[in-house]
């Protein structure tokens, strides 16, 4: 990969299987996200665009390394650390038992860890909280030790998952405010939010994910002008018509039974009986 290049996608698909309505009925699988294409150059701001379900989460898990993509690829040049909601936190440590064990994962040094701690006091200001177990704080709490956990561990690629909408707006501006001095220090930043104004204000290009198929990709204020013009043409839909539109999405996801699936379901039904 091109050493200016710091993420690469290529015919990238994540699969699922849903369950089926009934039980023991057997469940379709779908692509969460189907055949992505694109470069992230380093130093790039990314905004993450896209209606709920589209995939932007999934994406992001799989640049943070949680899980791979079942066909095609994707490269991520460099460090990466996630921040989002709810992730990465054990909920029955306290703050700082989080922090000595997310260092021991990563295998830092214990200097490295100390000094994690100290910008975690600093940045977070959850005080003598940070010695209470995860599970007593409150989601904008949990919010300000993830997101400063992350921050300290210096990653050469961020990924924030609408990591800044529990917290409250003072919180939210500070990581915003720091995410910028990141932005020109030439880190590489990768924004999931449904908050286009935060998007356009921060970031350089935007990604637009729509039913898992990437659907743009490119100047910042382009994408989100045709985004916002699709959310408004898709809420200004009647009921009716915005379920054929969910049904018309969801089709180009689902995986048909091929024939093979036919011979293991015949060779499913010859073994049980
Ligand atoms: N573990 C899973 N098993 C089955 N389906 C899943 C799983 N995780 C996600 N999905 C499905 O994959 C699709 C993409 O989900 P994802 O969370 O990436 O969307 P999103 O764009 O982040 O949505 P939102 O804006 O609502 O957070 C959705 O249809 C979701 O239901």
């Amino acid at each position: 990969m091109d050493s200016n290049i710091a993420i690469e996608a290529r015919h990238a698909s994540k699969i699922y299987e849903l369950r089926g309505k009934q039980k023991g009925e057997q469940g379709q699988k779908f692509y969460a996200l189907k055949d992505l294409n694109f470069s992230v150059q380093k130093g790039e701001v990314v905004g993450v665009l896209g209606t709920n379900g589209s995939g932007k989460s999934t994406i992001s898990i799989i640049l943070a390394g949680i899980c791979d993509p079942d066909e095609g690829e994707i490269k991520v040049n460099g460090s990466q650390a996630l921040i989002a909601i709810n992730t990465g936190l054990n909920q029955q440590l306290t703050g700082m038992e989080n922090i000595e064990l997310k260092g021991a994962l990563l295998g830092l040094t214990r200097s490295k860890i100390e000094k994690i701690k100290a910008g975690v006091i600093e940045f977070a200001e959850i005080g003598d909280f940070l010695y209470q177990p995860v599970k007593t704080y409150s989601s904008g709490m949990k919010s300000r030790l993830g997101f400063s956990i992350n921050l300290c561990l210096d990653p050469e690629i961020m990924i924030v998952d609408e990591a800044l909408s529990v917290g409250d707006k003072g919180f939210a501006q500070k990581c915003i405010n720091k995410m910028k001095e990141l932005r020109d220090e030439g880190k590489t930043i990768i924004f999931i939010s449904h908050n286009l104004k935060q998007v356009r204000d921060f970031c350089d290009t935007a990604m637009w994910i729509e039913g898992g198929m990437l659907r743009e990709y490119g100047d910042i204020d382009e994408v989100c002008d045709r985004y916002a013009q699709y959310v408004d043409y898709y809420n200004n839909l009647s009921g009716k018509d915005k379920k054929k539109e969910r049904d018309r999405k969801f089709a180009k996801r689902i995986i048909k039974n091929s024939k093979q699936s036919f011979f293991d379901k015949l060779f499913a039904a010859l073994k049980t009986r």
